[in-house]
């Protein structure tokens, strides 16, 4: 099946386009043990409430870096990516059918790209990556894998995405029009997704002005958007959803993340002893809010 494909009919099949992220901050997480015991607990115990109550996105986020962090390699210590592993075991048995986007922003020469590639989608086996495509074309076609999704960073959430993203360029083909280089980001993707069903953008939920520039642009060409910031930083999901359907996008080919206010709102807070009820409160009401 064709990454659009999955797209669609997860979204079908759960009624709505949320991406659940899943960056464990093993400080806010209950109860004790090794990091990777108290991330294999904490999950299991949110994803059984989760099915219990019938909840489910319509995509799944890990960050590697949350994981990858935990690692101590030269002491022989991979429970980081262990516990990766164990994540991804349960969202197979718990959530079958709903993609898993490994958010891991790589991009390089192309023979480079290629091992991150394989990192990614073989080794991991994610449905989908996220890649920066400041290295150009050649470090993004290693990834368009046949039935992979690959989300190049369009127009980024993060306060500091504008320095360089916005920044105004000259058109590089007819030399006439002046536009920020997300545009040119966003050209460059729709005319490569054209080849290579399945590149997609990640664009974020705190620009929504930008966002629905690149939604209408994205419009009937069938191409994904991950879309971050919701939540923790401040982006709202109504707006999206109100941008998306406004611009004519295909809701079901969007995803809309939230990661931390999902699994850990209470930050550096002492743990809450409701944090179940907590993570599940949020969950079902950014569910409503991103239903088809
Ligand atoms: O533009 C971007 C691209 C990626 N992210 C990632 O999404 C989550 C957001 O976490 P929250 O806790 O919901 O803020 C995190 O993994 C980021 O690295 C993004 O925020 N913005």
């Amino acid at each position: 099946m064709s990454y659009i494909e999955l797209l669609r009919q997860s979204a079908e099949a759960v009624n709505n386009i949320v991406c659940m992220g899943l960056d464990p901050q093993i400080d806010a997480l209950p109860g004790e043990g090794s990091p990777r015991e108290k991330i294999n607990t904490f999950f299991d115990e949110l994803f059984h409430r989760m099915k219990l109550e019938g909840v489910s996105p319509a995509a799944f986020k890990p960050n590697i870096g949350y994981y990858s962090a935990l690692d101590n390699p030269r002491e022989d210590d991979f429970s980081g990516s262990q516990a990766l592993c164990d994540v991804l075991d349960m969202l197979d048995g718990f959530f079958p059918g709903i993609p898993v986007i490994l958010d891991s922003k790589r991009g390089d020469i192309a023979r480079s790209s290629l091992n991150y590639a394989i990192e990614a989608f073989d080794k991991w086996g994610a449905n989908a990556t996220t890649i920066s495509p400041y290295m150009g074309t050649d470090s993004i076609l290693p990834f368009a894998y046949e039935d992979k999704g690959v989300y190049i960073l369009n127009r980024t959430s993060n306060p500091g995405g504008a320095v360089l993203q916005n920044l105004h360029i000259l058109d590089p083909i007819d030399e006439k029009e002046i536009y920020p280089l997300y545009t040119a980001v966003a050209h460059l993707i729709a005319s490569l997704a054209k080849d290579h069903l399945g590149l997609g953008a990640v664009v974020g939920a705190t620009n929504i002005q930008e966002l629905k520039d690149i939604a209408k642009y994205y419009a009937n060409k069938d191409i994904p958007m991950l879309i971050p910031g919701v939540g923790s930083q401040g982006g709202s999901a109504e707006e999206v959803m109100a941008a998306l359907r406004g611009e004519g996008y295909d809701i079901k080919l969007a995803r809309i993340n939230s990661s931390s206010a999902l699994t850990h709102p209470w930050k550096k807070a002492p743990v809450p002893e409701d944090y179940l009820d907590i993570c599940l409160k949020n969950i079902k009401s950014l569910v409503e809010k991103c239903s088809l």
